[in-house]
């Protein structure tokens, strides 16, 4: 029986490659370069294979489906899937997965390492301890935020966003959260109670966001959302760059609207807005908010199921159009 071939946009953890590799139906290619494919090469390798695992800065539209003529299935190595058309998937009867769950805590704990980072000014702390400036105890050096007690927003009650919320406990928090419709799940679990997104703003201390990327939530906060807020509040995005309005995030931060920012991703990822680098109140970091040896092998090993069911003829796990298995 001819193999199935499965092509791999970029390098996954080892025991996921491993995994592709030992399957005796699988024909496996990867991109050899430590590097996201160009446009041109994404194109020509999709070409006459059966299924791709793609990388959430891989572009998958129609141009790229027409041009994997015969692939079953993209399974992203990501729980967000803005880069997949998946309209266009489905139009063509292409399964689209994701990993969901196995990412959860990981970046909810990301979450709070930005969150106690830049409310207590761990970064330039630390510069200037190593910088040698430290010249011993001062009433007044590096003053943050207190975190205990304070008043915590979440926007988005999904599964990240609950995960986060949850940590809270041990700091004994106030948790208000929006979602576009209340979460009875989230409420349980966190004592989170629901508001709407001006009363969230206004109110809280900390702000994080765990909402997808969609046309609704595009620049989520802008100019008047930071306008709402707290001059001491600190806001958290590990969710899509385009979430916040970046030019708008700048101008709050050097304004003093808001007091700092923890940033995973970019609205023009791997590009900053000019002036954010240079802020001491944001803490910025490239999109690791999954990273950890674990979680980013469970990730791998959930793309192989997916794969492999997928072509076995089998509804995927993580399959977000159903509707294309039936085509
Ligand atoms: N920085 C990173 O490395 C990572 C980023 N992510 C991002 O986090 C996102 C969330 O992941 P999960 O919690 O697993 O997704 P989820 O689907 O469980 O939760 C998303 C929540 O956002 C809510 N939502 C949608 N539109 C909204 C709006 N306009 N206002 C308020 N809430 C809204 C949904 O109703 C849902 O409750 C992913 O889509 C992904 O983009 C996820 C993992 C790692
Ligand atoms: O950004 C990462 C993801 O899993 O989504």
């Amino acid at each position: 029986m001819a193999k199935w071939k499965v092509y791999v946009t970029r390098l996954l953890p080892p025991k996921a490659m491993e995994a592709l590799y030992n399957n005796p139906d699988l024909e496996v290619e990867v991109n050899p370069e430590d590097r996201p494919l160009t446009r041109q090469e994404l194109l020509e390798n999709v070409r006459g294979r059966d299924a791709v695992i793609t990388q959430l800065v891989d572009k998958i539209d129609a141009e790229v489906m027409d041009a994997a003529k015969g692939v079953k299935i993209f399974a992203n190595y990501a729980v967000g899937y803005d880069n997949i058309d998946v309209a266009a998937a489905t139009e063509r009867g292409i399964l689209v997965t994701n990993t969901p769950d196995v990412l959860t805590d990981t970046t909810a704990d990301l979450a709070w390492a930005l969150l106690f980072a830049a409310a207590r000014c761990i970064v330039p702390a630390d510069k200037f301890t190593r910088e040698g400036k430290y010249k011993g105890w001062a009433p007044m050096l590096f003053l943050g935020q207190d975190i205990t007690g304070k008043t915590l927003g979440v926007i988005g009650s999904g599964r990240i966003g609950t995960a986060f919320a949850k940590k809270s406990k041990g700091f004994d928090m106030t948790v208000l959260y929006n979602d576009v419709n209340p979460n009875p799940r989230f409420e349980a679990e966190t004592g989170g109670r629901f508001v709407d997104k001006e009363t969230l703003l206004k109110e809280s201390d900390f702000i994080s966001l765990h909402v997808p990327l969609l046309p609704s939530t595009r620049h989520l906060i802008s100019e008047n959302e930071f306008k709402m807020m707290k001059k001491t509040a600190v806001l958290i995005n590990t969710s899509r760059g385009p979430v916040i309005d970046e030019q708008a995030l700048v101008k709050a931060l050097k304004e003093g609207e808001i007091w700092a920012v923890g940033l995973d991703v970019y609205e023009n990822e791997p590009e900053l807005t000019p002036g954010l680098a240079e802020l001491d109140n944001a803490v910025l970091l490239p999109h690791i908010a999954s990273a950890s040896i674990e979680t980013r092998t469970k990730m791998g090993l959930m793309d192989v199921d997916n794969v492999v069911a997928a072509l076995n003829g089998q509804l995927p796990p993580n399959c977000i159009n159903p509707e294309a298995f039936k085509k």
